[in-house]
C-alpha cells in the first residue's frame, strides 16, 4: 500500500480558497485525525482526497492506489435517509462499489452483508427501513457498508457526531481494527480529547496546515491558538498566501 502525499494542494469554490496551500503525507497504515475550526477546510480536503472535487492548484499523489482502494463516509446531513431502501440494501452498495451497478449479489456476498451487521450490533435489524433507524443505528449501518467495501482507505467525515456515546465507543473499537490492519484511516473529528487518545496522528487545519504530526503537539495551546487565529483573519477573496504556519 502507498503513502498519500499532498503538495501545496489548494481547492477553491469560485474565487474564495476553502484549503491553501496544504502540504503532508498520510503515511500508509496510519490513523489521522483532521481537527480545526467550522468552516477551516476539512471537508473540503476530504472530497479533494476522493477525487470529487478537482484542485485548483498542487498535486495529490496517490502511488499505486487507485480511486476504488478508497471508501468514503460522509457527513451525516449529506446522505437522504428517506429513500426506500432496507438496511440490507443500503450494506449491499458496499459491495455494488466493486461488482459495478449490475454485479450480483451472491451467496457469498449476503454472508459478507450479514457478518457486517454482526460486527456492529444490528443482525436482526437487516429488513429494517433505513428510515426507521436511530441516528446511531444509522451510523452502525454505513459503518457495515465500509467493512464490505473493504477498501485500503478509510475515510469518515465527522462519523461521532449526534450519536450516543455506546455507539461511538463500538464505532472506535472498529476503527482501531482497520488500524490494526494496516489499512490508512483518516477521519474529521471535532472532540480533541477523543483524538488524543485514539488518534495517533492529526492534521490541524485552518484553511493552511497549521501542524500536521502527532496529536498531542498537533492539538497543544499554542497551536488551538494559532488555529483560531488564521480563522479569524481569513480573507476567501484574495489568491491563497502564506501567513506563515507553526508547521
Ligand atoms: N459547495 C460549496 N460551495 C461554495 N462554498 C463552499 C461549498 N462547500 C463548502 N464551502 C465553503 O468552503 C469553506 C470550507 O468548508 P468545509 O465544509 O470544507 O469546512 P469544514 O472545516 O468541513 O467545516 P465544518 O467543521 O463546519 O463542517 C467554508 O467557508 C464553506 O462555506
Amino acid at each position: 500500500m502507498s503513502d498519500i502525499k499532498l503538495n501545496n494542494v489548494s481547492v477553491s469554490y469560485g474565487q474564495k480558497y476553502a484549503v491553501d496551500s496544504v502540504s503532508g503525507s498520510f503515511a500508509a497504515g496510519s490513523l489521522t485525525a483532521i481537527a480545526g475550526p467550522n468552516g477551516a477546510g476539512k471537508s473540503t480536503l476530504l472530497k479533494a482526497l476522493m477525487g470529487e472535487l478537482p484542485l485548483t492548484m498542487g498535486e495529490i499523489h496517490r502511488g499505486n492506489l487507485k480511486i476504488q482502494d478508497f471508501s468514503y463516509l460522509p457527513q451525516a446531513n449529506e446522505i437522504n435517509r428517506q429513500f426506500p431502501l432496507s438496511v440490507e440494501d443500503l450494506v449491499s452498495l458496499g459491495i455494488w462499489r466493486q461488482k459495478g451497478a449490475f454485479g450480483r449479489i451472491t451467496k457469498d456476498c449476503l454472508t459478507r452483508i450479514r457478518e457486517a451487521l454482526v460486527m456492529v450490533g444490528l443482525e436482526d435489524f437487516g429488513k429494517h427501513q433505513i428510515g426507521t433507524l436511530s441516528a446511531g443505528q444509522f451510523q452502525r449501518v454505513l459503518f457495515a457498508r465500509l467493512l464490505v467495501q473493504d477498501a485500503q482507505v478509510i475515510i469518515l467525515d465527522e462519523p461521532f457526531n449526534a450519536i450516543d456515546e455506546g455507539t461511538i465507543n463500538d464505532l472506535l473499537k472498529l476503527i482501531r481494527q482497520w488500524h490494526q490492519q494496516q489499512r490508512t484511516v483518516i477521519a474529521v473529528l471535532h472532540d480533541f480529547e477523543q483524538i488524543q487518545q485514539h488518534f495517533p496522528n492529526t492534521l490541524l487545519l485552518a484553511r493552511q496546515a497549521v501542524y500536521w504530526g502527532d496529536s498531542k503537539t498537533a492539538l497543544c495551546a499554542a497551536h488551538r491558538q494559532f488555529a483560531k487565529n488564521l480563522t479569524s483573519s481569513w480573507n476567501f477573496n484574495r489568491s491563497p498566501i502564506r501567513n506563515g504556519t507553526a508547521a
